[in-house]
């Protein structure tokens, strides 16, 4: 029998395709007095990958989560989460969303295991399943060595590896994990990060939230730069670069000295760069993204100019950040 899809019979239900998005907002509002937190927010996180909310403190980062998590009713706009809306179906939406909030939350008395073991029996996994998914997650976040140890004599490190652990309980699509790098020391951070990335290869999406940029400026695939309630931009950095013309420089290095230099920066001058001589080198600024530096060394080439090494420094999200956000403080 062939498999293909003309085969199918018109009988035979086909199954609806999964949501493209994994989670969708539009017109976010969430009000507190006066103080709109989130102010008319829209997001578009793609199946798959790691999608970062970047934004100051007071930004609308956790509300904008809570309400994403079932956690929070929204005054105003609509979430979905891969076809469930978490203000009609909050229970659907529990089912497929693992939570990691911004606090811990202790349970004195309970060991690593009872922890998670509680959660999992919270969740509904079924009891005869229950100790392997508490064993794979132990590992997982590398706690096996604590899984009698109570909670409370855990590292603040560990702390957050246990809280990422509880929200993954019930094997969620999509994890939320509200600034859970924040208080870490380095080493910490790149335990988390290895664990963050480990669970995108395996196929779970995750949303993850940070005001330190420098966390999240290797890990996610996308971001949303989020302020005084609103999302400035969206898309991967280069995407968001690209809209914000933020400028890059590009560091140039030709053959036949001084004089080829000379040259060098004149022609990069006529692009449009800002061009800084530098010892044996130029720097040039550039705005306009890919397109602006590749139109740069096009014109060097064309002009003559024996190019060595052409290396452009687009910064990191920090100074995307930076050049997307007016600083606003609430
Ligand atoms: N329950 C609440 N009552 C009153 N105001 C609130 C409440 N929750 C949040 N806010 C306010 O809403 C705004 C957004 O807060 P939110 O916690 O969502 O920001 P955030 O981006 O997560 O900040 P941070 O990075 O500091 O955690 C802030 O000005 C905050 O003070």
């Amino acid at each position: 029998m062939s498999d293909t899809i003309e085969s199918v019979s018109d009988d035979v239900p086909v199954p609806p395709p999964p949501p493209a998005a994994a989670v969708t907002v539009r017109g976010l509002t969430k009000r507190y007095g006066d103080l709109a937190a989130v102010d008319g927010l829209d997001l578009d996180v793609p199946r798959g990958g790691v999608f970062g909310l970047v934004g100051p403190n007071g930004a609308g980062k956790t509300t904008t989560m809570l309400a994403t998590v079932t956690l929070l009713r929204p005054d105003e706009g609509r979430i979905d989460v891969l076809g469930h809306d978490p203000v009609t179906d909050p229970r659907a939406v529990r089912g497929v969303v693992g939570y990691v909030p911004d606090t811990f939350g202790l349970y004195d008395g309970l060991s690593c295991r009872e922890y998670l073991d509680f959660f999992a029996a919270a969740y509904e996994v079924p009891r005869e399943g229950r100790a392997a998914q508490v064993d794979a997650l132990l590992e997982l976040v590398e706690l096996s060595h604590k899984a009698a140890t109570d909670v409370a004599g855990l590292s603040r490190g560990m702390q957050q590896r246990l809280s990422l652990a509880r929200g993954l309980v019930h094997d969620p699509q999509v994890l939320v994990a509200d600034e859970p790098a924040s208080g870490l020391d380095p080493r910490a951070r790149v335990e988390l990060r290895e664990i963050v990335k480990e669970l995108a290869v395996q196929g779970v999406t995750i949303v993850i939230s940070s005001h330190i940029l420098a966390e999240l400026d290797e890990l996610c695939d996308r971001v949303a730069i989020v302020e005084a309630g609103k999302v400035l931009a969206q898309g991967t950095a280069d995407e968001i670069r690209g809209a914000v013309q933020a400028s890059s420089t590009v560091t140039v290095r030709v053959l036949g000295g001084e004089d080829a230099l000379a040259v060098a920066a004149t022609l990069a001058a006529g692009t449009g760069a800002l061009v800084t001589p530098e010892e044996g080198r130029l720097r040039c600024e550039v705005v306009g993204g890919e397109a602006a530096a590749a139109e740069l060394l096009r014109t060097l080439v064309v002009g003559g100019v024996r190019v060595t090494d052409f290396r452009e420094d687009r910064g990191g999200l920090e100074r995307l950040f930076l050049s997307v956000t007016q600083g606003v403080v609430r």
